[in-house]
């Protein structure tokens, strides 16, 4: 009996496929980039946060299709004098966070504009996911749900509404991005024999690190 369990544990950790993905976000300041980070990571919510320097890396451990799922998320700085920094972090993402405020119509613009410049750098095939932020201030509301819908449309993106106050739309919004990665892994592997090639970043470790481990639900 005892090496059976032996047996089964052995065979978890010999068939425990990772994949290493790094997910950059972006968007204008104060849209609540960092606190959507935050809320997926350690499920807190500050009213009063510090703008970005630069950008912030973050780490998020999820499973999805049998993988385990590393994202190694950069939060980017929304202010506009770090703006020519930002395809340093989105180099060699595999997916982006597009993020505006629904309460603020200019954010919306920004976010295009944020929107525009990744496209103009990346390859085509990065996921895409527009999220627009503070659901919870719905009777503020400047950006119609439509409207969202139809640019989520146009960059062939999936669009989610969410709260980093009340956490709404946020774990499904980091889980979409973790089941697409797994899916295409799974996809891969079945195509080639050859499992995919790690997304590899450079990490810097001495920045904050969060890691939620996987025995909780499925996401974040
Ligand atoms: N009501 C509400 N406030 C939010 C939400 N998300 C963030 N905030 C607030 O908005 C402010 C800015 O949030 P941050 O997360 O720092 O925004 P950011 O996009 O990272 O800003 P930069 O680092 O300057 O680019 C803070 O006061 C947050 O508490 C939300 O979903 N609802």
């Amino acid at each position: 009996m005892l090496r059976d369990v032996k047996n089964v544990k052995r065979t978890q950790v010999l068939t425990m496929k990772e994949l290493n993905v790094k997910v950059v976000i972006l968007g204008a300041q104060g849209v609540g980039k960092t606190s959507l980070v935050t809320r997926c990571s350690s499920h807190t919510f500050t009213r009063y946060t510090n703008a970005t320097v630069g950008a912030a890396f973050s780490k998020i451990v999820m499973p999805a299709h049998g993988y385990t799922i590393n994202m190694q998320v950069w939060d980017t700085a929304g202010q506009e004098k770090y703006r020519s920094l930002a395809p340093l972090y989105y180099r060699n993402a595999v997916a982006a966070m597009l993020v505006f405020d629904i309460t603020c119509a200019s954010s919306f613009a920004e976010v295009q504009a944020w929107t525009r410049d990744l496209l103009n750098n990346v390859p085509s095939e990065l996921v895409l996911v527009l999220l627009g932020n503070k659901l919870d201030l719905e009777s503020q509301r400047e950006v119609a749900r439509e409207t969202a819908l139809n640019f989520a449309a146009q960059i062939y993106a999936v669009y989610f509404e969410t709260s980093a106050l009340t956490s709404d739309g946020v774990e499904a919004a980091f889980e979409h991005i973790g089941l697409v990665m797994g899916k295409q892994a799974v996809e891969h592997l079945k195509q080639t024999g050859r499992p995919l090639a790690c997304v590899q970043s450079t990490i810097n470790l001495s920045s904050n690190e969060y890691q939620r481990n996987h025995s909780g639900n499925n996401c974040c």
